[in-house]
């Protein structure tokens, strides 16, 4: 249980952060948690395996890859308790390997719609959003970025950071230079935390103001996501909870403190409808939003056994 408490913690302060690494943090956790679990029954298997999923879920609420990946490495059929072991530590080690693969096949897919000489603008810090940019530049292609600095954590550094290594060209913008800069760019390529049964995406806040501008300056806009990023949840109605985060990451609380009418709100993703969005570049190929429904059926369609 300790690992399991350390890995949460670090999920619930951004120590491991971008919604894939949160997911594959928690794969393998409860990979281990289920190798070393002592139980005398199916039962109290159970019981351990439930404990730990929901403890591992309530740390970040909105990146959907979390439930899914608990959801889908804690599988089991078996009612017994070695059998059933093997099956969660099967379950996990597919995912993890299912996870690397995506961002790999996200990469060589969005990039085939890189064109040479595309200046891109990306948003935050998206391992998969940076699969396809770095691709295309690895590919050959001419290609530059504009990246946002993404307050309050400012994200953004970690992706001028990584681009720099391959040595893309690369410009650091505050967040609010965004329509200002839009003129200047061919195409917005974005991460996800969650996509919606309707095609609507959830990622950092700031991506719908990236979106109005590029969809006012005609310029396309492309969603990175693993197809485990799709929520089933939304199918039934439930709507994805946007992250409400400590105001001690926009000011500093001694601030604050003196100035007792003002309140300080710090949401930590948005929606950006699916009609801003031109395409979803997924492991499974390019897809508009509005076969999100399709995905989560055929990927991910636990919700319809459990009706
Ligand atoms: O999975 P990858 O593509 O790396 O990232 C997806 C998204 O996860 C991040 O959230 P946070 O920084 O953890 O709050 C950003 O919103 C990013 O766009």
């Amino acid at each position: 249980m300790k690992e399991v408490q350390e890995t949460a913690e670090k999920i619930r302060t951004m120590e491991i952060r971008g919604a894939g690494r949160i997911a594959k943090a928690a794969a393998e956790v409860i990979r281990d948690y289920a190798a070393g679990l002592e139980a005398a029954s199916i039962e109290e298997f159970a019981a351990g395996i439930t404990e730990v999923s929901n403890y591992l879920i309530s740390t970040r609420p909105t990146a959907v890859s979390l439930p899914n990946a608990v959801k889908l490495s804690s599988r089991y059929s078996s009612d017994n308790v070695e059998n059933a072991r093997k099956e969660v530590i099967n379950n996990a080690n597919l995912f993890i390997e299912r996870a690397d693969k995506a961002l790999g096949r996200i990469g060589k897919i969005g990039a085939g719609r890189v064109q040479d000489g595309d200046v891109i603008m990306t948003h935050c810090n998206s391992h998969a959003a940076l699969s396809i940019i770095t691709t295309a530049f690895e590919d050959g292609k001419n290609i530059s970025v504009i990246a946002t600095e993404s307050r309050p954590r400012r994200q953004g550094l970690l992706t001028v950071r990584r681009l720099n290594g391959f040595g893309i060209p690369t410009t650091l913008i505050v967040d609010s230079a965004v329509r200002y800069y839009m003129k200047d760019v061919d195409k917005v390529i974005v991460g996800a935390d969650a996509i919606a049964a309707n095609g609507a995406l959830v990622n950092k806040i700031g991506t719908s103001q990236l979106a109005l501008a590029a969809h006012e300056a005609r310029k396309s806009f492309m969603v990175a996501a693993e197809t485990f990023k799709f929520s089933p949840s939304t199918i039934l109605g439930i709507p994805i909870e946007i992250e409400e985060r400590s105001t001690d990451e926009v000011v500093d609380p001694s601030v604050l403190a003196e100035l007792p009418h003002v309140q300080v709100k710090n949401p930590a993703f948005d929606f950006t409808p699916s009609e801003y969005i031109d395409m979803i570049v997924t492991d499974i190929g390019i897809i508009p939003p509005a076969m999100a429904y399709i995905v989560i059926k055929e990927h991910l369609g636990w919700e319809f056994e459990e009706i």
